[in-house]
């Protein structure tokens, strides 16, 4: 496993946002992070990435914990795509995607030919390549959304974090990024919404609702009618794809699940682990 985490919990104002979240995610697979709105898994990412301190419980790499380890060599490791990421400097994209480099490079170093084979394998790879020269702030959201996946990539991290990465993105480039992240030989945890994306692009699910994990396991497993109804409180239909032999849901009309709180269902209580 890359990455281990180990009964996180995070807590502001008085309220638990990560409610004692356990995962393990391997090299080369793609963990999806599903969850209603505000159901935490932004809030763990960041602990994930270690931009936030645990009130309890570790995140090892490799078996090492984040907390011991220094910022740069953090970085060097773990690459962070967030949900609003922005650029305030007037910046050309290649140089928003050169600031992937930076981690790896010491004050003595000079930009070096790997450095350069990095920034343009992964503008390459994001399909900007013809961009490179354009200025960062007349882009649209969906380029500036692949500048910033990029610049994680030029980071050449061994962990891949993405908060919502199809955000703004028109459709294809939403499967195109998806089939990117699947295909790639690091370490991805990714948080979607598009529960059918989830279950074509990702090799397991991680599935939150109030800050807890309520389900673990491959998407054959994980989506069912049930926990569609009980988490995210709506009426759906789960079937095997013809074409990619996956679940595909297909949501049914008027098929919202009427809470008394107004709010998804409880959770699924104890977590249920399809491991
Ligand atoms: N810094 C903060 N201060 C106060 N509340 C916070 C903070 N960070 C997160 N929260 C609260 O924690 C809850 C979980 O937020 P988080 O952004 O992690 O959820 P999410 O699952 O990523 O939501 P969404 O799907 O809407 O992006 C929300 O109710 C949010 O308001």
């Amino acid at each position: 496993m890359s990455i281990v985490a180990d009964h996180l919990t995070w807590r502001i104002g008085g309220r638990t946002v990560v409610d004692g979240v356990s995962l393990a995610a391997e090299p080369g697979k793609v963990l999806g992070l599903l969850g209603p709105n505000g159901s935490g898994k932004t809030s763990l990412l960041r602990l994930l990435a270690g931009l936030r301190r645990p009130h309890q419980g570790t995140v090892r790499l490799d078996g090492a914990d984040i907390a011991r380890l220094g910022r740069r060599s953090l970085a060097r490791r773990v690459a962070f795509v967030e949900q609003h990421a922005a650029t305030s400097a007037d910046l050309k994209v290649i140089d928003v995607v050169r600031l992937g480099r930076f981690p790896h490079r010491s004050p003595f170093s000079g930009w070096t030919g790997a450095d350069e084979a990095a920034v343009d394998e992964a503008l390459r790879r994001t399909g900007l390549t013809s961009k490179r020269l354009e200025r960062w702030h007349a882009l649209s959201g969906g380029e500036r959304q692949r500048t910033h996946i990029a610049r994680a990539l030029a980071q050449t991290p061994t962990e891949l974090l993405l908060d919502e990465p199809t955000n703004h993105l028109d459709i294809q480039h939403q499967i195109g990024l998806l089939q990117l992240v699947s295909s790639l030989s690091m370490t991805c945890i990714v948080s979607l919404h598009d529960l059918n994306h989830a279950a074509m692009f990702c090799d397991r699910l991680l599935i939150l609702d109030r800050g807890r994990v309520v389900a673990d396991g491959t998407p054959d497993e994980v989506l069912t009618e049930s926990l569609l109804r009980e988490v995210f409180a709506v009426e759906a239909r789960v079937e095997t794809s013809p074409h990619h032999a996956r679940p595909h849901i297909h949501f049914l009309p008027h098929g919202t699940v009427r809470r008394d709180d107004g709010q998804t269902p409880r959770s699924l209580s104890p977590a249920r682990s399809a491991v």
